[in-house]
């Protein structure tokens, strides 16, 4: 496949090394405004968008224009979602979102909703989500902290949203906290005065974050449409 690199940072890099050893030819790497680049010449299979917040909505829809499908790992850009969706629609496009790539994760994902399934009745435990990254991450909570959320509001009909540090009681609280180096952990609390239920994630590094978006790209080669990682992974869940 022909990938364009929308973002060349950190991630960008991590996934053009795996793209390229999984025998794909990377023909765009996209540092700054996407209006600098021409993306008609180039045959585009698709683009993969490990941007900045403020550059991924653009950098998404301007694909879309040119007919090329785009996988976005970007996080916190998620007020434009529907916008975005509606807009790939329109342009009988292809668009895949997650707030994390990493196989591991989509497991955690999974058993998240299971735990919210099971806790949803039992008043004594108080949930919360506590995530860790490196310092150089831009935005707070991460994208992966906000997705657990909602799988919980989705499972608990007493919860009705999330907040950064502190929360009503019909509300999660999500603790962002940043130490150099650290690629992604995140970790889901029950607790009660009696005891608490854990469920932690931990990345080493970024290379399950890569493998998964490569792995998102060739799955979304030649599809329309609006789809999510649980669909490229829906032969495991
Ligand atoms: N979904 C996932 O699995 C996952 C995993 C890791 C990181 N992320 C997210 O991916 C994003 C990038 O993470 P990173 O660690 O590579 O960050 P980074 O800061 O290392 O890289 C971002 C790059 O974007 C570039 N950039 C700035 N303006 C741009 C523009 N207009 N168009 C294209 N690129 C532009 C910057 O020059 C920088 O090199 C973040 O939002 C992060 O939260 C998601
Ligand atoms: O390094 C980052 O930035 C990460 N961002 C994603 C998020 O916000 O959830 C995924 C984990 C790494």
């Amino acid at each position: 496949m022909k990938i364009a690199l929308l973002g060349y940072g950190k991630m960008g890099k991590a996934i053009e090394e795996i793209a390229i050893n999984r025998g794909h030819e990377i023909v765009l790497r996209v540092s700054e405004d996407i209006e600098a680049y021409n993306l008609d010449e180039l045959e585009i299979d698709a683009a993969i968008d490990f941007s900045i917040p403020k550059a991924a909505y653009k950098n998404i829809t301007t694909a879309f224009k040119h007919k090329v499908p785009v996988v976005c790992g970007t996080t916190g850009w998620l007020d434009d979602y529907e916008k975005v969706t509606k807009l790939c629609k329109e342009e009988d496009s292809a668009f895949l979102y997650a707030s994390n790539f990493s196989l591991g994760v989509n497991v955690f994902f999974e058993l998240n909703k299971k735990l919210a399934h099971m806790m949803k009745g039992l008043d004594d435990y108080a949930v919360e989500i506590e995530e860790i990254h490196h310092t150089e991450k831009l935005d707070a909570p991460s994208g992966t902290a906000i997705s657990l959320a909602q799988q919980i509001i989705a499972e608990n009909p007493n919860k009705n949203g999330w907040q950064l540090d502190h929360a009503d009681k019909d509300e999660i609280p999500i603790y962002a906290k940043r130490i150099k180096d650290v690629p992604g952990t995140h970790t889901v609390s029950y607790e009660s005065k009696i005891d608490t239920i854990e469920i932690m994630h931990m990345a080493k590094s970024r290379q399950g974050f890569a493998l998964g978006a490569v792995i998102a790209a060739e799955w979304l080669k030649d599809k329309k449409g609006v789809f999510t990682m649980r669909d490229v992974l829906s032969s495991l869940f």
